[in-house]
């Protein structure tokens, strides 16, 4: 306690975000705290529209004396995956941004010396492309999760596939969301991290080490799901525990934190699209299984997991609807490049912004105004699928927890927990012909590789082929 201002002096538990460049890239500092304030402020005045107040940190600048910002730099450098060295941190300017730690609970604002588990979760795109722009079938029938996970083995980015798909998760489903986090947990890829307080107990540390050894798991979290009995340990042991976290994230994701309660359940309109990914392994599970209807309950409105779905549903027209409509931007940018700051491209990102994302109309009136929403709404949709989701628990007494606080149960214990969003970096304007690019390659692989072989005309070529070339090395 200070003796003279009577203010309790709490330590708070803050997270520093610096920016990063690829060497040799020098800006300037006035630069860098433009580029920061751009985040905050998108944060702020957009991000927090579509996702809600509760969900949303869009923390604040501060400025550091330089000489702990280059010893903070030294320090972390080891730490940094080798994939991730292309781009160095700042420390030329001072300036970070501070965020919360959200691998805490977001209901206390300082640092609290109860138990916390923090689980991170990347879910990516939760639904199939309606637009008519699509040209390739396939972009109707799978997700582009599952598509893009064979050219992410093939490239070696990852060595097995996933059994995860989007939209089992973005379902509703509880049978569903149960399936799509075992996968999960099965392969975490960057899609999964576990932190028990704080700290990295399950997930990649980098693109090489993942750990996925699910008694080791069981044993970290026993003292949270089992507190007081002694349940042995072994499979079984290790099979419950597991239970009770998918239970207890799927119950977290479908709650919704501003009502704390999870009631109004009606379902994400997606009246075109499908709610099901055919390459989804539960799907395939059930088709075998000699059933055809896969159930999507819908999210509950206020729920994480539907307003990410809603901001990721603003790229309506696909990329490949969007990129004509991107050139019209690009060629009236080289006439009067000018404009550029004038149609906030690169921000301000304000109220002003916002108000013209509102625009759904997808009429196209041959206007660079309407390619330029369309451009704004997609760069939105981008980051929202690739943004994660934190959801932080710690566990209670049945007499601590109020109506203020969220809670959640399981068959031995009791968790107050907050759910949060983090990532939500603007993706760039200039990112799009990559998007373009990229979203013809995972399309292609796909044809080529997996569905050649999935389908039995098709794959019957594929073996006469095959046979075709041994008859050639024959001969
Ligand atoms: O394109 P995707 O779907 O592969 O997403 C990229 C992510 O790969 P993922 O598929 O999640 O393994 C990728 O994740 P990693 O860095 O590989 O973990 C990035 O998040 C990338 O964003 P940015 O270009 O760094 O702003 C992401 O790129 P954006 O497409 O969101 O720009
Ligand atoms: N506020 C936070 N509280 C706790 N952990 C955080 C917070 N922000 C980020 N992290 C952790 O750091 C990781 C990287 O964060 P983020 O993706 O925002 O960084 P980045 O600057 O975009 O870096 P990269 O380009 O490597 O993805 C997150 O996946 C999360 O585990």
């Amino acid at each position: 306690m200070n003796e003279h201002t009577g203010k309790l002096r709490t330590k708070r538990c803050v997270v520093l975000r610096f920016l990063k460049f690829p060497p040799n890239q020098n800006k300037t500092s006035e630069e860098i705290l433009h580029h920061l304030q751009n985040i905050v402020d998108f944060g702020k005045h957009v991000m927090k529209q579509f996702f809600g107040e509760n969900y949303v940190h869009h923390g604040e600048i501060i400025q550091l004396p330089l000489d702990f910002v280059r010893q903070l730099c030294l320090k972390i450098q080891p730490e940094r995956p080798e994939s991730r060295c292309d781009k160095d941190m700042d420390t030329l300017s001072g300036y970070a941004m501070c965020l919360p730690n959200l691998t805490r609970l977001q209901t206390y604002r300082f640092v609290e010396h109860r138990p916390i588990l923090c689980i991170e979760i990347k879910p990516k795109c939760g639904f199939i492309p309606f637009s008519s722009h699509v040209s390739q079938e396939i972009k109707h029938k799978v997700c582009r999760y599952c598509m893009h996970q064979h050219l992410k083995v093939a490239n070696g980015k990852w060595k097995r596939p996933s059994k995860y798909c989007p939209l089992d998760l973005f379902s509703g489903n509880k049978q569903r969301m149960h399936f799509a986090l075992k996968s999960l947990l099965q392969e975490a890829q960057n899609n999964l991290k576990i932190f028990k307080n704080g700290e990295l107990i399950y997930g990649c540390k980098d693109d090489q080490d993942c750990v996925s050894d699910w008694n080791e798991l069981a044993h970290q979290l026993k003292p949270f799901f089992f507190p007081s009995n002694g349940l042995v340990s072994g499979p079984h042991c290790t099979r419950t525990i597991i239970k009770e976290l998918i239970h207890v994230i799927t119950m977290t994701l479908l709650s919704s934190t501003d009502a704390c309660r999870a009631g109004d359940m009606k379902t994400v309109p997606i009246s075109q699209g499908r709610s099901y990914c055919e390459a989804s392994a539960f799907n395939k599970e059930l088709v075998r299984n000699g059933k055809h209807k896969l159930e999507s309950s819908g999210l509950p409105r206020g729920c994480l997991l539907y307003k990410a779905l809603q901001a990721q549903m603003l790229d309506m027209l696909d990329i490949e609807g969007l990129y004509p409509l991107y050139s019209r931007v690009e060629q009236y940018l080289e006439e009067f490049p000018e404009e550029r700051s004038t149609l906030q491209i690169d921000g301000p990102y304000n109220e002003a912004f916002y108000e013209k994302l509102l625009d759904l109309s997808t009429e196209d009136d041959g206007t660079v105004a309407f390619a330029l929403t369309k451009v704004q709404q997609y760069r939105i949709a981008m980051t929202a699928k690739d943004c994660s989701i934190m959801i932080a628990l710690s566990p209670c007494l049945q007499d601590e927890c109020s109506e203020q606080r969220p809670v959640v149960l399981t068959s031995k214990s009791r968790f107050t927990f907050s759910v949060s969003v983090l990532d939500l970096d603007l993706k760039p304007y200039d990112s799009i012909p990559h998007q373009y690019k990229l979203d013809g390659k995972i399309v292609n692989y796909y044809l080529k590789n997996v569905q050649a072989k999935d389908d039995p005309v098709m794959s019957s070529l594929f073996k006469e082929n095959e046979d075709c070339t041994l008859v050639l090395h024959k001969v």
